[in-house]
């Protein structure tokens, strides 16, 4: 047994759970009035409501209790101090450096990282500006209107996210496509959209080895040479490279002066703080980008700052933790109240999943208990009308955030002259959701119902379970006045921390991600085996099945 389930805090928390797993909402909020001031806390403008769960004082408590025995403060100090936790890769883990806006040195080898950090700050911040004001022309003097990220994983997630998130903040004269698949689709949709002498492509890889991205960075640049009848000089002027390779940047023909570096220190799915940022920069400028980071910079000192029940993402995370150990939830769905956060939930997919989708602790141990939980989510209300059925009368239990601004940013009585405000309409679904997830609707009031409609006894009585919700069914609520730069930063610090603090309780190292190799070393290994009509058999009878069955229909 590991150490972790056989530990004091956790057998505490086992036997709690046996006391608190048919306790009903309902009946936690019928006998205390004070329980949304006691489970709700500020950030700046962010209010966090995590009144809606299966918690009591004692829960909360013990789950505190779990995470002093982890020594969860402990290991956040490692990380913020420049240690190497990121033991399998021998790498300290400084996304953190990069919005480290108070500039206090951090050392790693010996080195304070701030210089190199602001340093490219300053040379993304030139690039960027050059752009977007015109004075960095294209190979015939042409200004540019298109960006074109090529990237994927955490080269492309966080910027789509986050340029789509802060899309009321971009410049209309720019033009972004996030080009990511290898499927060949992606980029020739794209490249329709797209003039070679208006187009800056970013090539954006931490590694600059990535199949998909290198096949897509290779096209693009045979398609802009070729629009210049072959001549190779034009790359110059419309190709920049965001990675940490910088010998195969150039051997891709990329000068290194339109290269944006960034160090081993980051993981990919941390990495839009980085130059892997540079497109968000463009679409919404250096200095709301900087806000961003300002506001993920505040998280990152309240998080060191606060204990317990006054720390935010700890909070979150313990809450998270206790449905996904105790109550055996598999799931967790991220449900922003906001069209323009229409990534984030696929953002934090990878987030959360690649950090800590580990079967195996820090001591390579296989582990005894659940990590990482499964995340989706789409923005409500379109989730609502898809699959919350399931999340309302399933068999699961799906622990759910809800994710909102106050403020709207069209309102469109103002903006268009639409008959009425759409927002009140949407916030009137978030306030509803929570609620009947919480409080459900039982027999009685169903019957009542039904007792006002002209149906038969025989039908009512049918009827009845069908429409009864059985409540219980926990979240969180996130309300904040309006998305703006300083806040999606701060959001995303949020989920960042909650993310580090599950997996410093699990003891895994929720910053590498080996799981994703094996896929790309078979696939390797295929490729050269699809030339050609003659028939595989170096395979199992199904994969050799199916690469004969494409061979026989290509
Ligand atoms: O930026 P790169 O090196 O192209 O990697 C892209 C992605 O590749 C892999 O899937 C993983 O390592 C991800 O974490 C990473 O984000």
């Amino acid at each position: 047994m590991s150490d972790l389930t056989s530990s004091p805090a956790w057998k505490a928390l086992e036997a709690h759970y046996g006391t608190m797993k048919n306790v009903h909402m309902k009946e936690l909020f019928a006998n205390d009035s004070e329980r949304f001031h006691k489970y709700s806390m500020k950030f700046e403008d962010i209010l966090l409501d995590y009144s809606k769960n299966r918690v009591a004082d004692s829960t909360m408590d013990l789950l505190y209790a779990l995470a002093e025995q982890q020594d969860v403060k402990g290991k956040a100090q490692a990380m913020f101090s420049g240690e190497k936790i990121n033991s399998t890769e021998d790498r300290a883990v400084l996304h953190i450096a990069l919005r480290n806006q108070s500039n206090k040195p951090i050392y790693v080898d010996g080195e304070d990282v701030m210089p190199a950090v602001n340093e490219t700050l300053e040379r993304i911040k030139a690039f960027t500006n050059q752009v977007r004001d015109g004075t960095w022309k294209g190979h015939t003097g042409k200004v540019i209107t298109a960006i074109v990220n090529i990237g994927i994983g955490g080269s492309d997630l966080g910027p789509v996210m986050a340029c789509e998130a802060l899309k009321p903040y971009a410049a209309d004269h720019l033009k972004m496509h996030f080009c990511s698949n290898v499927d060949g689709t992606h980029i020739a949709e794209i490249l329709k959209l797209c003039d070679p002498e208006t187009t800056l492509f970013l090539i954006a890889s931490k590694t600059f080895t990535t199949q998909e991205t290198m096949t897509n960075a290779n096209t693009a640049k045979t398609w802009l040479v070729g629009n210049f009848d072959g001549d190779e000089t034009s790359v110059a002027k419309h190709f920049a490279a965001l990675s940490t390779n910088g010998d195969a940047v150039s051997a891709f023909g990329i000068d290194v002066n339109n290269m944006f570096g960034f160090w081993n220190w980051v993981g990919g799915r941390y990495s839009l703080w980085s130059a892997i940022g540079t497109p968000i920069a463009l679409a919404i400028g250096f200095d709301n980008w900087m806000e961003m980071h300002a506001g993920a910079h505040a998280v990152d000192q309240h998080f060191l700052q606060y204990d317990g029940k006054d720390n935010l993402p700890l909070t979150l995370a313990l809450i998270g933790l206790w449905y996904n150990n105790f109550f055996g939830a598999e799931t967790v769905a991220i449900l922003p109240y906001d069209q323009y956060m229409h990534r984030f939930a696929a953002y934090f997919q990878q987030g959360d999943m690649e950090s800590n989708g580990k079967y195996v602790d820090m001591n390579g141990k296989r582990m005894q208990t659940q990590t990482g939980p499964i995340i989706f989510g789409e923005p409500g209300t379109n989730g609502q009308h898809a699959f919350y059925q399931l999340i309302h009368q399933g068999t699961k239990i799906i622990p759910c955030d809800f994710v909102a601004p106050c403020q709207s940013q069209n309102n469109l009585p103002e903006k268009l002259g639409a008959p009425v405000d759409h927002h009140p309409i949407l916030l009137s679904n978030y306030f509803a959701q929570t609620e009947a997830l919480a409080f459900g609707k039982d027999e009685s009031q169903v019957k009542a119902e039904l007792d006002k409609t002209d149906m038969s006894e025989a039908e009512k009585t049918a009827l009845v379970p069908h429409k009864v919700f059985e409540g219980n069914r926990p979240s969180n609520s996130f309300l904040f006045k309006k998305l703006t730069p300083r806040t999606l930063g701060s959001l995303i610090a949020i989920y960042e921390m909650k993310i580090f603090c599950q997996g410093a309780i699990w003891n895994i190292n929720s910053f590498d991600q080996w799981g994703v190799e094996l896929g790309k070393q078979l696939a390797k290994a295929i490729l050269p085996e699809l030339d050609g009509d003659s028939p595989v058999s170096s395979h199992d009878s199904s994969t050799n099945g199916l690469i004969n069955y494409y061979k026989t229909n290509k």
